[in-house]
């Protein structure tokens, strides 16, 4: 891991027993930029350099968004402890009200708060240990000052929509803007989206894996509000529970201000705010995937994990007892296809 800016130190990267190798960098005007994103030949990550995607948020420090970020209610999570694992809502929901029946609980790891941007400033500056961490995830729309209006306008669209074109993405469906205390994580999970990842401010260290990696990474179910992140736990793995966890091999780059890390979609990604490096800053680009326009046999790794999460589904949706799941599926397959 060659930290060439000498901006950081590989001390302020967390410790996991995983294979890694380099995330490749180039500039974006570099055509292996293209190669690398093709969706028909590689579909890998790779770090965009000197791109002028979010230039017109350089100037965004706590204090210019404190100034400019006007005075909406921003979604905040509130974790005990360095990790946020993302959860979905709708899902805590159905247990909650018994639709996987009443063996099914759920303790949510992290809270979720509104907060104006003033106290979760004064909060992030006066934290010290044992308090509640904090990050800060908000959907960048109208409830933001006129001045960071124009200065999302002033991304350079043309070079995100010339990607959304040339690899046939959907819609863009989000900016996320992400402000983390130093040493944040947001554990191993994938999305069903592709991602342009800006980094603004601060340095983020990015550990991915490929979606052919599902079985070493082990996802919680999909009826489970922990869908899409890995049940795996990098700071202590469970090898017993998860033995495949020893053979991930994954990559890794730290990102700072400028960089664009283009994150596949289905591919897993583990991302932390360096420790003692200071606040971060980020906005990310989410696109839903584009049309298949023609389905080519063998079919692609993450369009395996698609189906696997239809056949999860449909399965749940018609056994309701997500005990049952699992033994179907063995009988289904034990001394049959295997
Ligand atoms: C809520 C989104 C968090 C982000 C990771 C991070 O910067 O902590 C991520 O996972 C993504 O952009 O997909
Ligand atoms: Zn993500």
């Amino acid at each position: 891991m060659s930290n060439e800016k000498k901006q950081w130190d590989p001390s302020q990267l967390r410790k996991y027993d995983i294979s890694l190798e380099q995330i490749p960098r180039y500039d974006y005007c570099d055509p292996r930029v293209d190669e690398i994103m093709d969706e028909n030949v590689r579909q890998k990550p790779v770090i965009i350099q000197n791109s002028n995607v979010v230039a017109s948020a350089k100037k965004w420090n706590l204090d210019y968004l404190e100034k400019y970020m006007g005075n909406g209610d921003y979604t905040v999570f509130l974790s005990r402890n360095h990790k946020f694992k993302y959860y979905d809502d709708k899902k805590v929901a159905k247990i909650n009200n018994g639709d996987m029946g009443k063996n099914v609980e759920f303790t949510q790891p992290t809270k979720k708060v509104d907060m104006k941007l003033p106290e979760f400033l004064k909060r992030l500056k006066e934290w010290k240990r044992g308090d509640d961490r904090l990050y800060l995830q908000q959907g960048l729309n109208n409830t933001v000052g006129p001045e960071i209006v124009r200065d999302f306008l002033n991304f350079d669209w043309d070079f995100c929509n010339g990607k959304q074109t040339k690899h046939n993405w959907g819609p863009l469906t989000y900016n996320l803007l992400l402000i983390a205390m130093e040493g944040n994580v947001t554990p191993c999970h994938y999305d069903e989206q592709q991602n342009l990842f800006a980094q603004i401010y601060g340095y983020k260290r990015c550990i991915l894996f490929p979606p052919s990696q599902f079985e070493c990474l082990y996802p919680y179910p999909v009826y489970h509000p922990h869908d899409r992140q890995s049940m795996v736990d990098f700071d202590r793995p469970d090898y017993s529970k998860f033995p495949k966890f020893k053979e991930a091999k994954g990559y890794e780059a730290v990102i700072g201000p400028g960089d664009v890390l283009y994150i596949p979609i289905y591919w897993w990604h583990h991302i932390e705010s360096l420790m003692r490096g200071g606040h971060t800053i980020t906005v990310n680009f989410w696109y839903k995937d584009g049309p298949n326009s023609s389905i080519s046999y063998p079919l692609k790794d993450y369009q395996k994990v698609a189906i696997m999460r239809n056949i999860e589904k449909m399965l749940q949706d018609v056994l309701k007892d997500p005990r049952e799941v699992g033994p179907l599926l063995r009988t289904m397959v034990l001394g049959r296809f295997t």
